[in-house]
């Protein structure tokens, strides 16, 4: 089951090897994902549409779902199932709505007044994964903050399943987010086709959504090529749990596996400073994992995964803070005196029932968070994301008075005389009308 490592006999480097989640060491994926760029690039619909056929096993008519087949499969799914989504997005609405905050002008001398607006960016392309596992939650997790933000154009792009369709519950959810169009495109063809845009795919501005090593690959050439955005490196799941003797090792086990079932290439770290709780872990894990429908995925996933046994809490949550998790579960009675610690964690889970998966799909907060140590640099997604600050400024004629000199003597002593000389006009100008606008 989970290898184990202890803290105190690692050096910094072995730490190091250990945190880096480098998924693509012989640059295969790069080399994969530089192709498929350059052939939508170059090929436009006729590569998706290959691409498709190769990748998706589907030969596909038209690249999109228009809006009647899209409200045929939405209503295709049970009242259950309906209301479930519902919920949820009733929930990631009211969370998403609140981080809409105006802020203040501020006046930094007497007649200098600054301020920031918020303006949507008005073409966003949102990536929802299909391949090994279709995530309509992921749906609501863009289109919501989306929305919210009022961008103008969101084209949505997933993977056709078998049927040349996508599921019922995608389909729901671009129902209640009133999304009339959904590309049948997966992978890196479909961030690639965002970013320069086919006949049939527009371009857009900034791509949001996680995926695979591929999509994920995509998202970060794109954004070092291209004048379109990302939101995130959002790559293959992790989970870190802090776990100890207070810790229920069913709980604990459930949710390293629940982040375990979503690719072989996501990696699950309980870090503890219990040796009996590793063993009740690894035996819970063995139990559950002989249900699991996708064992198979899981297994790989757990076998790349490992446990670190520290000397106390805190030795615990300094290794995380290393790690810097996509989610970070601290499953201990004293969940309390140790948050304070966090430093880098995407999300945070806290006390005993607080399963990962309540962020995923329910709570409110967003799941599409950043991956391999990002959380380091990168929030999760949020209706920010999804908006620029533009700032502005207004001058009196008594700020020019009060800030003119100023400037003049920074112009000054950079050598940038035309800087200068715009401050100068108008200070004269003001002088000799003795008036100002
Ligand atoms: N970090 C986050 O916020 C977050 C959120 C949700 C999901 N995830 C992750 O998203 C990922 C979803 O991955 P997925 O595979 O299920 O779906 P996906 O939609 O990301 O990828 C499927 C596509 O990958 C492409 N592909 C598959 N094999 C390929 C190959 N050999 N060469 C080139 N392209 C290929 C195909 O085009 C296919 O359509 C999982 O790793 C999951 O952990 C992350
Ligand atoms: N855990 C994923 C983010 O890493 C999000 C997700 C969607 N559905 C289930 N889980
Ligand atoms: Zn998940």
């Amino acid at each position: 089951m989970l290898k184990t490592y202890t803290y105190s006999e690692l050096s910094t480097a072995d730490l190091n090897q250990l945190v880096l989640r480098n998924t693509d060491p012989a640059n295969a994926i790069q080399e994969t994902v530089e192709n498929i760029i350059q052939a939508v690039r170059t090929k436009g619909d006729d590569a998706l549409l290959d691409y498709a056929e190769r990748f998706d096993h589907v030969k596909l008519n038209q690249l999109f779902l228009d809006e009647e087949a899209i409200q045929t499969l939405a209503f295709s799914i049970g009242r259950e199932q309906q209301r479930a989504l519902e919920i949820a997005f009733n929930n990631i609405h009211k969370f998403h709505q609140l981080q809409l905050r105006k802020e203040k002008k501020v006046d930094t001398m007497p007649g200098v007044t600054c301020w920031r607006e918020p303006r949507p960016i008005e073409r966003v392309g949102l990536y929802i994964p299909g391949g090994t596992a279709v995530l309509p939650s992921t749906f609501l997790m863009l289109g919501i903050p989306a929305r919210i933000a009022g961008c103008r154009e969101i084209v949505v792009c997933s993977p056709p399943q078998a049927d040349g369709k996508v599921n019922g519950y995608l389909a729901y959810c671009a129902y209640l987010l009133k999304i009339k169009r959904i590309y049948l495109v997966g992978g890196a063809q479909a961030v690639a086709a965002m970013a320069y845009g086919t006949a049939s795919i527009p371009k857009v501005d900034k791509i949001f959504g996680p995926g695979n090593q591929f999509v994920t690959k995509a998202k970060t050439i794109i954004q070092a090529t291209t004048s379109t955005a990302i939101d995130m490196p959002a790559g293959p799941s992790e989970v870190l749990v802090i776990a100890n003797d207070t810790s229920n090792p069913d709980f604990v086990a459930a949710d390293l596996l629940a982040q375990a079932e979503h690719g072989k290439d996501s990696q699950a770290v309980l870090v503890t400073n219990s040796v009996q709780l590793i063993e009740r872990v690894n035996e819970a894990l063995r139990e559950q994992l002989a249900v699991l429908p996708r064992a198979a995925i899981a297994e790989v996933a757990i076998s790349n995964s490992y446990a670190m046994l520290c000397g106390n809490l805190l030795e615990a949550m300094d290794f995380s803070n290393r790690y810097a998790p996509e989610h970070l579960i601290i499953a201990v009675d004293e969940w309390q005196e140790i948050t304070r610690k966090i430093v880098n964690a995407g999300s945070v889970f806290l006390g005993h029932l607080t399963p990962e998966s309540a962020g995923d799909y329910a709570s409110g907060t967003n799941h599409t968070l950043p991956t391999s140590a990002f959380a380091r640099s990168y929030s999760g997604v949020s209706v920010d994301s999804f908006i620029k600050k533009i700032t502005f400024q207004h001058i009196t004629p008594e700020g020019i008075e009060n800030i003119g000199n100023t400037i003049e003597i920074l112009a000054e002593l950079e050598g940038l005389q035309a800087h200068k000389n715009a401050v100068t006009i108008r200070l004269e100008a003001f002088s000799n009308t003795d008036s100002g606008k």
